[in-house]
């Protein structure tokens, strides 16, 4: 798999490290305006860092495009020409539609549109993705790269945005429950690497075992809360303070934030 990855930023370069960690490539571009902070991982053989976006769609089959969505459009008429049909156009660009895409590039083309989360970079993303038409016979081929990288799941194109609330911002989201419980730790007496430690191991054994056993939250809750004891009362209490509702709350607002930006 050659693979370019265009805009290496936060989130490329989070794919970039998802994908060494995988082992997911015969070769990798990188590419950014300046190259300063992404020079080291030519460290690794198989990549190259570049600023030249049209060297990078050259010498690879899967393009993955990150960069902000106001660079998007000038990127892609900048590599248009290069397109064939060995090339897979895979964008992660927030709010950026397969039509406005095809408008660019041509209906010709396979459009994948993902979203990703930052926790690419350890392999561990949940990551939506959506084609047009023609990239319906890629699907399988992106699936393939980023299950490699974690979990993905099909949409269709209308539940991207709240995709981007639920698994992009949504790292952010759960970062501040573990900082929080990090946080009631360091009270109870725990030093706060320790109080760390047994925060974020236990957010993820929580996600374990519904993965893992695909029961329903509230079941997992009934083994966990003896009556009279002490996790029905702290967990009533954080309900009476409204952690489900300002959780949902919150979710409601940044998909408001993201239906607003799209329209501006
Ligand atoms: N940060 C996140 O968790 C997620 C971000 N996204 C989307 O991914 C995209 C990138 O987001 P971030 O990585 O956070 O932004 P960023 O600003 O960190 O990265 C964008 C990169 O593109 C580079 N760039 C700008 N013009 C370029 C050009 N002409 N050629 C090559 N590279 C160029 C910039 O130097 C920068 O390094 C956005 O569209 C965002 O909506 C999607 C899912 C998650
Ligand atoms: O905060 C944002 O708007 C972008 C989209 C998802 C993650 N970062």
């Amino acid at each position: 798999m050659k693979i370019a990855i265009i805009g290496a930023g936060n989130l490329g370069l989070s794919i970039a490290k998802g994908v060494l960690h995988s082992n997911g490539a015969t070769t990798m571009y990188l590419t950014k305006r300046n190259l300063d902070e992404i020079k080291n991982f030519e460290k690794y053989g198989n990549v190259t860092v570049t600023s030249d976006n049209r060297e990078a769609v050259k010498h690879s089959d899967i393009l993955i495009f990150a960069v902000q969505p106001g660079h998007f459009q000038a990127i892609l008429e900048q590599v248009k020409d290069l397109l064939t049909e060995k090339h897979v156009v895979i964008s992660t660009i927030t709010g950026f539609s397969i039509s406005k895409m095809e408008e660019t590039i041509g209906s010709d083309k396979y459009i994948i549109r993902s979203m990703p989360n930052t926790a690419i970079s350890v392999s561990n993303s949940m990551t939506c993705i959506c084609s047009n038409e023609l990239g319906k016979k890629r699907i399988d081929l992106a699936k393939a790269i980023f299950n490699r990288m974690g979990h993905s799941l099909e949409i269709p194109e209308e539940q991207m945005q709240a995709a981007t609330v639920i698994c992009a911002s949504g790292i952010a989201f759960w970062m501040r429950l573990i900082r929080a419980t990090t946080q009631g730790a360091i009270q109870l007496g725990f030093d706060a690497k320790e109080a760390q430690e047994l925060a974020m191991h236990t957010c993820n054994g929580a996600a374990n075992l519904l993965i893992e056993s695909g029961t329903h939250p509230e079941e997992e809750i009934d083994r966990v809360t003896t009556p009279k004891g002490c996790t029905i009362e702290g967990l009533n209490e954080m309900e009476h303070q409204g952690l489900s509702s300002s959780l949902i709350r919150g979710i409601v607002t940044s998909f408001e934030k993201i239906s607003q930006i799209r329209k501006g």
